[in-house]
């Protein structure tokens, strides 16, 4: 499960010839019409992101840090330019293909959590597994084990509303984690919480990123994780600057 040395401590130094960056962006555009306006969420981004680094986007509001989450998730399709990610050209695949790299290839966090009132911790962690459509005794073991390593495993059967945020949170991370995907996207995922909360937050993103080898990219105002990022990124206006 560990992933090499050589990725955990020198995420930007390797050879080009090794390993395939986990995302590159060319200038990425992404304009909003609004009504008759046309709105600039991302305009000529370029990035590149290898495996097993914690990428901060920072920025003020307006600045593009989701819009350039959305498209890296492939939750949103780009208006111009180049975007590959975990290998797939996601300028060019047809939709249902997304459909599927969106239930493998990424783990999404949110800042308000986004989790099914409806469905128990455990039936939200399992939900992204089965509708995937890995087998069910896999996806219930893997959630227990998730649920466990985040300390809820005496939550599993409470409802999202029973939870205290930052519970809440720690479910999402194990619902975001349970197709396996190598790359972690997290929206404000400490926005919603207290501060110690925030921390514990961030330290689970920081392993799942230095023990577990996912790579994480992750939108926030704030400085929890700045300790733990390999590289800060600082968007205004939709540019990279
Ligand atoms: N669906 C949309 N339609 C029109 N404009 C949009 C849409 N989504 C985002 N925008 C605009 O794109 C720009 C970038 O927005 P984005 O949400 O990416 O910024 P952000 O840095 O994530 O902000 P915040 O920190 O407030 O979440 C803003 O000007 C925003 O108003």
């Amino acid at each position: 499960m560990l992933r090499s040395v050589h990725i955990l401590e020198q995420p930007m130094s390797r050879k080009p010839s090794s390993i395939p960056p986990m995302a590159v962006a060319r200038d990425l555009s992404r304009i909003y019409q609004a009504g008759k306006s046309r709105v600039v969420g991302l305009a000529h981004v370029d990035l590149t992101v290898e495996p097993g680094e914690m990428v901060l986007l920072k920025g003020v509001s307006g600045s593009g840090k989701s819009t350039l989450l959305a498209l890296l998730a492939g939750l949103d399709r780009p208006t111009a330019g180049v975007l590959r990610v975990a290998g797939l050209d996601l300028t060019k695949v047809p939709s249902v293909e997304l459909t599927r790299f969106r239930r493998r290839k990424v783990g999404m966090v949110f800042q308000s959590f986004n989790l099914l009132p409806t469905l128990s911790v455990f039936e939200n962690v399992c939900l992204p597994g089965l509708l995937a459509g890995f087998r069910e005794s896999e996806v219930r073991a893997k959630a227990q084990a998730w649920l466990e390593r985040m300390g809820l495993g005496a939550r599993r059967d409470h409802l999202p509303g029973e939870l205290s945020g930052g519970e809440m949170q720690r479910t999402a991370i194990a619902r975001a984690l349970i197709n396996d995907p190598p790359i972690i996207l997290a929206d404000e995922p400490t926005g919603n919480l207290d501060s110690d909360n925030g921390k514990t937050v961030v330290r689970l993103l920081a392993d799942l990123n230095r023990s577990y080898g996912r790579t994480v990219i992750m939108a926030t105002h704030g400085h929890l994780a700045d300790p733990y990022a390999t590289r800060i990124v600082h968007l205004q206006d939709g540019r990279i600057v």
